[in-house]
C-alpha cells in the first residue's frame, strides 16, 4: 500500500478563498480587522512561523503589525507590550510566539492577554472553553490537523462524523499549544483518545499506543520519531513536526514521522512540509478575523 498523500498547499490554497471571503464580509461589516504578534529573543522556529504570518496576512489582505522584544526583556516589559495590544483598537488578534525566554513565566503573559483576542486560545479562559467543548477559538496548529483529515474524508466521500466515532486517535506529545488541543478536538468528535508523551517512549511503550491508532497525530518534535512498526498499517498519519536538520552543509525541513518507511504503511498522510504548516497559517487569519466580529459583540 502507498498512502495517498494529503496536500496542505492545496488545501490551504482552497481555505484562502473562504477566508478572504470572510474577510469582505467582515469588513463590509465595518470590523476592524488586525492581527499582532508578540516575540521575544530570536528563537529559529518562532523567527520563521513569524516571516510565514506576514507573507500570509499580506496576501489575505489582514494588517499584521509585529512587536519584538529582546530576549533579554523583563517580565514587566512583556506585560506592558501586552497590555498596550489589548488597548489597541488596530488589533483583533494576538499571538504570543513560542518558546518565550527561560525566565518568563509562560502562564502569566498568557493571562494578560485581552481574551476576546486571544486567537491561540492560551488564556485559561479560553483553553477552559476548549477543554469543555465550547471553543471560544480553535488554536491554528490543531484546528489544521483536523481540517487535512476532514478534507481528505470529504474527497473519499467518507461522512467524518460517522469516520471519527469509530475510530481511536493517538496524539504523541502533549503540549498546551497542539497536543492538548488536538485530543480536546478529539473528544468533541467522540473518537477513542489515547495521549502519550516522552514517558511512552522512555518506558518503551510508544509503538504499543501508537499502533492502536487509527489515526496518528504526531507533534513531539522529535525527527523520525515514528517508524513503520509504530504504524497501524491503513492508519491515517498526521505529522506536525517541525525539525530543521543538517543536510550535508544546507539544512532542511523534516517531520517527525519516518516518511520512506510510512509511506508504504499508511492510508494517508501528511508530509513535511506542505501539510500542516501551510493550513496553520491560514487558519491563524481567519480566527483573526472571527475575533473581530467577538469584539464588536462584546463591546
Ligand atoms: N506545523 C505547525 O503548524 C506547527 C508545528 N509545530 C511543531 O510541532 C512539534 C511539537 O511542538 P510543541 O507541541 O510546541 O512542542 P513541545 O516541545 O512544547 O512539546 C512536545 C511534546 O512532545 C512530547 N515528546 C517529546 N519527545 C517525545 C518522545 N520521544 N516520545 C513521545 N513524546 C515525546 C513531549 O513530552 P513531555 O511532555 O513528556 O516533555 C511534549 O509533550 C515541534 O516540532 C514544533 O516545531 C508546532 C506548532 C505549529
Ligand atoms: N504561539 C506559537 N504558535 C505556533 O503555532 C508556533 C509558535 N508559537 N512558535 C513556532 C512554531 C513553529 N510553527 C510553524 C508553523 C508553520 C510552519 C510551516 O508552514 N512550515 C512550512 C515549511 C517552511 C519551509 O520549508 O521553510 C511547511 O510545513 O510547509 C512552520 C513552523 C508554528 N509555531
Amino acid at each position: 500500500m502507498t498512502a495517498h498523500v494529503i496536500d496542505g498547499r492545496k488545501i490551504a490554497a482552497a481555505l484562502s478563498e473562504e477566508v478572504a471571503a470572510e474577510r469582505d464580509a467582515a469588513a463590509a461589516r465595518g470590523e476592524r480587522l488586525g492581527l499582532a504578534t508578540l516575540s521575544v529573543g530570536d528563537d529559529p522556529a518562532a523567527a520563521a512561523y513569524l516571516r510565514r504570518i506576514d507573507r500570509t496576512a499580506a496576501r489575505l489582505r489582514v494588517p499584521h503589525r509585529s512587536v519584538t522584544l529582546a530576549g533579554s526583556a523583563r517580565i514587566e516589559e512583556v506585560l506592558a507590550a501586552v497590555h498596550e495590544l489589548n488597548g489597541d483598537p488596530s488589533v483583533s488578534g494576538i499571538l504570543v510566539l513560542r518558546p518565550l525566554p527561560e525566565h518568563l513565566d509562560e502562564a502569566e503573559v498568557f493571562a494578560a492577554l485581552d481574551p476576546v483576542k486571544d486567537v491561540e486560545a492560551v488564556h485559561p479562559e479560553n483553553a477552559g472553553l476548549l477543554a469543555l467543548g465550547t471553543p471560544r477559538y480553535v488554536p491554528s496548529t490543531a484546528a489544521a490537523v483536523y481540517h487535512l483529515v476532514d478534507t481528505w474524508l470529504a474527497e473519499i466521500g467518507e461522512e467524518p462524523s460517522a469516520f471519527y466515532r469509530r475510530s481511536r486517535i493517538v496524539v504523541v506529545g502533549r503540549s498546551n499549544n497542539v497536543g492538548k488541543p488536538a485530543v480536546s478536538l478529539a473528544y468533541a468528535k467522540q473518537a477513542a483518545v489515547t495521549s502519550v508523551d516522552e514517558w511512552a517512549s522512555v518506558g518503551g511503550r510508544l509503538g504499543t499506543h501508537t499502533r492502536r491508532g487509527d489515526v496518528l497525530i504526531v507533534a513531539a518534535g522529535v525527527p523520525g520519531l515514528i517508524r513503520a512498526e509504530h504504524v497501524r498499517a491503513g492508519a491515517v498519519v498526521v505529522d506536525v513536526g517541525i525539525n530543521v536538520v543538517d543536510d550535508g552543509g544546507g539544512s532542511r525541513i523534516v517531520g517527525d514521522v519516518a516518511w520512506d518507511e510510512v509511506v508504504g504503511r499508511a492510508r494517508a498522510i501528511t508530509p513535511v512540509p506542505g501539510g500542516v504548516g501551510p493550513v496553520t497559517d491560514v487558519w491563524l487569519i481567519r480566527t483573526t478575523i472571527l475575533a473581530a466580529r467577538h469584539r464588536t459583540e462584546t463591546t
